[in-house]
């Protein structure tokens, strides 16, 4: 499990190690001139080309969403100049660009290794404040110092496209809102010219994150110069994994500067004496948990696998209503999806003939009522209209069935208990009622944005976009429920910590996709049923997992190429078997 420190946890982490006189920035600056040096030494052995780029590096840590070949987009343009690398960093060029803070000292200390290794080095100082000690350091390593007022914005687009490497390091966990003038004017014109200059833009580090990004909630206010590769220090910060920010981290390189340990929670609670309740700050909600991801080693302890005592029935069976005379496939979909990511049994409830086309594809599946542990509904079904009332061959119906059944409006007596389920799709129109947080709820933006639109909030898509997780988490206070955002980075929140999940290659936004992750996490909920409803914090955990099964099986099914939803259901027992014997 990734997790993401806020900049307030990252502060009080510092303090008691910087009372104590541990040199973290001396640490942070070594590890940051280390990156850079392997980068620029990686350069092709013909010497430095215009508009060289250096070589892809070895150790990546993490990734933002990735391209249709698994790769983070720039990423793929280093892989190709690799060959005949040779280490040799002298006459490089290397572009500061230097705040008023620390994170500038971080990029001046760096600097400093830079210039003793024979590169030339010159900073551009956004403020007439710059970090003394750092300052004095770089102009000793032989450094050149600019400030921005007196060169002017030009000039330093110039000076960026001669040089090799950029590092960012303008503001770091001290940022607050959109960069201000004149780093913002600066920025903004590089990241303009960076667009314009494509394959010649030098290889750019951010520092600790890319300026001018929202540290804590992801979002982007105003000018950020996408950075190929993020140095950052200590701990994550939410900013990298969340949409859309971390879209303009490149590949992120976590560096140990002597943070503790932690993990979760308890490590939290244990630290800073927190004996109950939440822990973190993370996001835009004081009282929401932590931004973290799920990883492939977390997936075996979490994926609900049989003994030899189980049978059908113990495993959990996953009742779906999906699909229409009108989109037969979601049905066929959803039920593939919840099939092979192997329940106990399916049940599919829908008209006949849609049933009669889901057994062509999986015969597995049992196509009449009776007791399940989750349901899955939704996929393929029409938005309510209130004009008309409901319709869809009386799938309405039977969503509003099972939902009274979710909800608890129906005696346990009837239903069998409580009963965890993936609402997506039409049945996002068909809530009328609080929902448990073992209800997750399953939008893209859109209908996201509508969502919220029925519950009194002035958004649109594009606002949605802009700040996924500050949305998701307001979805889920106003309906209970766990929602799970559908993109390219997936947003999962509910009570407790948030997710952030970027699995996927972009060919799997395609149609059908979401109905196969729908049958998936329906699965995952059916063989957890009575955990999720013990530990309100499971329903998101187990999505991610979904999201991070779905996202793997896209990417064995695409291989690189397109990839139709049918696939990315077929691939998906291989890739739970690698997951659960890693
Ligand atoms: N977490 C860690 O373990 C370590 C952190 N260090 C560095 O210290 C940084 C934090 O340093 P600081 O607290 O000095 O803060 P920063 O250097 O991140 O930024 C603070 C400065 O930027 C200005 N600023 C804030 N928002 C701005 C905006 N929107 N536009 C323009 N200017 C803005 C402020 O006026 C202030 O002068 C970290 O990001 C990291 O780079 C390292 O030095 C040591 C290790
Ligand atoms: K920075």
């Amino acid at each position: 499990m990734k997790d993401a420190w806020s900049s307030d946890e990252v502060r009080k982490a510092e303090e008691p190690l910087i009372a104590a006189g541990e040199p973290l920035m001396a640490r942070a600056a070594y590890a940051l001139a280390q990156t850079v040096l392997r980068e620029v030494g990686a350069r092709p052995a013909d010497g430095r080309a215009p508009g060289y780029r250096p070589g892809r590096p070895s150790g990546t840590r993490l990734r933002g969403s990735l391209g249709s070949d698994g790769l983070p987009g720039r990423a793929r343009a280093r892989a190709r100049r690799m060959a005949g690398s040779r280490g040799d960093v002298r006459g490089a060029q290397a572009l500061l660009l230097v705040g008023p803070g620390n994170n500038g000292g971080d990029t001046l200390f760096a600097g400093a290794h830079l210039a003793r290794r024979g590169m030339r080095v010159t900073a551009v100082l956004a403020s007439t404040r710059a970090h003394e000690d750092g300052l004095a350091a770089f102009r000793v390593a032989g450094g050149k110092v600019l400030t921005l007022a007196d060169i002017r914005v030009p000039s330093v687009v110039r000076s960026a496209l001669e040089s090799d490497v950029i590092l960012d390091g303008l503001v770091g966990v001290g940022a607050r809102g959109a960069l201000r003038p004149p780093a913002g004017g600066l920025v903004r014109t590089l990241a303009e010219a960076r667009e314009t200059a494509g394959e010649r833009w030098p290889y750019t580090v951010a520092v600790d994150i890319p300026s001018g990004i929202g540290v804590d909630d992801g979002v982007v206010l105003g000018p950020v110069l996408p950075a190929d590769r993020t140095v950052t220090f200590g701990a994550l910060k939410p900013g990298l994994l969340l949409p859309p920010a971390a879209h303009l981290a490149g590949e992120v390189e976590l560096i140990d500067v002597g943070f503790p340990p932690v993990s979760g929670s308890e490590g939290w609670g244990a630290i800073w004496g927190v004996t109950t309740g939440r822990h973190a700050m993370a996001g835009t909600d004081p009282a929401a948990g932590r931004v973290r991801r799920v990883e492939p080693a977390d997936v075996a302890a979490l994926w609900p696998t049989p003994s030899p005592h189980d049978h059908k029935y113990t495993r959990g069976v996953v009742g779906v209503i999906a699909g229409t005379t009108t989109y037969p496939g979601a049905a066929v979909l959803a039920t593939s999806g919840a099939v092979l990511a192997g329940p106990g049994m399916v049940r599919y409830l829908g008209p006949e003939a849609v049933g009669s086309r889901v057994l062509l594809e999986r015969p597995e599946v049992v196509v009449t009522g009776g007791r399940v542990q989750s349901w899955v509904l939704g996929p393929g079904v029409p938005a309510v209209d209130p004009e008309a009332g409901p319709d869809g061959d009386g799938q309405a119906r039977r969503i509003f069935g099972a939902l009274a059944a979710v909800t608890g409006v129906l005696s346990e007596d009837v239903t069998g208990g409580k009963m965890p389920a993936v609402i997506d799709a039409g049945a996002l129109t068909m809530l009328e009622h609080r929902l448990p947080a073992w209800a997750v709820l399953t939008p893209h933006a859109g209908e996201l944005a509508e969502l919220l639109q029925g519950l009194g909030h002035d958004v649109d898509r594009a606002a949605v976009e802009a700040q996924p997780l500050h949305w998701v988490r307001t979805a889920h206070q106003a309906t209970g429920a766990t929602v799970l955002l559908k993109g390219a980075i997936t947003v999962v929140a509910g009570p407790g910590d948030a997710y952030a999940q970027a699995d996927a290659p972009a060919w799997t936004a395609t149609a059908g996709a979401g109905d196969v992750l729908a049958g998936i996490l329906g699965t995952l909920l059916a063989g957890r049923s009575a955990d999720v409803v013990e530990d309100e914090t499971l329903a998101a955990r187990l999505a991610a997992v979904a999201v991070l099964v779905h996202g793997r099986a896209a990417a064995r099914a695409s291989a690189g190429g397109p990839v139709a939803a049918l696939e990315i259901a077929r691939a998906v027992p291989a890739v739970v078997a690698e997951l659960l014997r890693d």
